[in-house]
């Protein structure tokens, strides 16, 4: 703010409207200049922060769950991290797989260094080239100023290439060339730059069908699977259900400012739900209904349809229904909430279904609940 006619009033205020500084005319230039120059320092500062803040954020973000499963994914990250190997991460939608390649990092010599994400999936075909290995000054319309890529910006650290499928044929070719020598040039450059990354790749997509398929490259497919991690789907660890809905209750709880909790009977439509979406989807649930829930204590109602749509079977009762699937369906719903509401043990649980331990026992294998 450059004002002629400055009082300590106005000052102040021009502050609290956002103003970074103050000056009055006349002013002498070197002043102005010394100013300027100290408000872009305390702009770069500020963008560096930010940027720590969010790598701080990215590598700090643990895997949960205690499942035999994810125990695996455990092992086999404490083994591979700290070779300087190449992984694949594989897995459906939103098991974590972007966390198991951060926790791969973490554990690895590598951890202070720069760890680099790109989504090949998100970026268009023209542009992964120069996001990957950057580029030169005007080596195409819109390229202002030179660019380094991500390799450039992972030097020394590990770089992800998330969703690996999806990357264009004629890219597969530049990249097994810097996986195999370690070089690469910016687009429009003619300079080779050599680069120290660690590689780590991730997708859905099954990569043996995709080389089937012609989609994806034999050879660059075979480097890239040096070591194969598979994180397994909710429902195949499904014992690691109520531990990941504890850990969103509490972070949730936490940026909400209240205690929130599953009633025993949404903890029911919740131990019995399939998770196409994984544990992105069961995330998700729960801050939905920590956003929505009209008081703490979250409640079927509080939950996405798809979670309690057989609640009542004879009230939905439209058309053909066989009842022995019926009367299972609504016997493991009783199980599971009577599990849920006695915090899984056993002996109350068989009290409250009015049944001997040894039923509930048999009945729980039956229907294959694990808790
Ligand atoms: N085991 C876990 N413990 C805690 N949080 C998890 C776990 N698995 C996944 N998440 C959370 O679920 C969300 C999705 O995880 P992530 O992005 O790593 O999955 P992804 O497999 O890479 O998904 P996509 O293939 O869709 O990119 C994130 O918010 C992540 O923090």
């Amino acid at each position: 703010m450059m004002t002629a006619y400055g009082s300590v009033d106005d000052a102040v205020s021009c502050m609290k409207k956002g103003a970074v500084d103050y000056i009055l005319k006349p002013f002498n230039m070197d002043d102005l200049v010394i100013r300027i120059k100290r408000v872009l320092e305390m702009q770069s500062v500020k963008a560096k922060c930010a940027s720590l803040e969010e790598h701080c954020l990215l590598t700090q973000k643990h895997i949960i769950g205690e499942s035999p499963a994810i125990k695996k994914v455990y092992r086999i990250i404490s083994q591979v991290a700290p070779t300087d190997s190449t992984v694949l991460v594989t897995g459906e939608s939103g098991t974590g797989k972007e966390l198991a390649a951060a926790a791969i990092h973490r554990s690895s010599t590598r951890a202070t260094k720069p760890y680099v994400r790109i989504n090949c999936a998100a970026i268009p075909e023209g542009l992964i080239e120069s996001e990957l290995f950057g580029h030169e000054r005007g080596a195409f319309t819109g390229a202002h100023s030179r660019k380094p890529g991500k390799f450039e910006l992972a030097d020394g650290g590990t770089l992800l290439l998330d969703e690996i499928g999806d990357l264009p044929l004629p890219l597969q070719a530049k990249l097994l060339r810097v996986i195999q020598e370690g070089e690469c040039e910016r687009v429009g450059g003619t300079r080779t730059i050599k680069v120290d990354v660690r590689l780590i790749c991730a997708t859905a997509k099954d990569l043996g069908v995709e080389v089937k398929e012609g989609r994806f490259r034999e050879d660059l497919y075979y480097r890239l699977r040096v070591i194969p991690v598979t994180m397994p789907p909710l429902r195949e660890r499904r014992e690691d259900i109520p531990i990941l809905i504890d850990h969103f209750l509490a972070e949730f709880s936490q940026k909400r400012g209240i205690t929130l909790k599953l009633s025993p009977e949404a903890m029911a439509c919740m131990l019995e739900y399939d998770f196409p979406g994984n544990v992105r989807e069961l995330k998700n649930i729960i801050e939905r209904a920590s956003v929505l829930a009209p008081n703490p204590v979250i409640t079927p109602a509080d939950l996405p349809a798809d979670l309690h749509s057989g609640d009542d079977v004879a009230e939905s009762f439209e058309g053909p229904v066989i009842l022995s699937e019926a009367l299972a369906q609504t016997e493991k719903r009783c199980l599971l909430s009577a599990l849920a509401r006695t915090g899984g043990n056993r002996t109350k649980a068989a009290e409250l279904l009015g049944i001997s331990r040894k039923n509930l026992w048999e009945k729980m294998k039956h229907y294959e609940i694990t808790l």
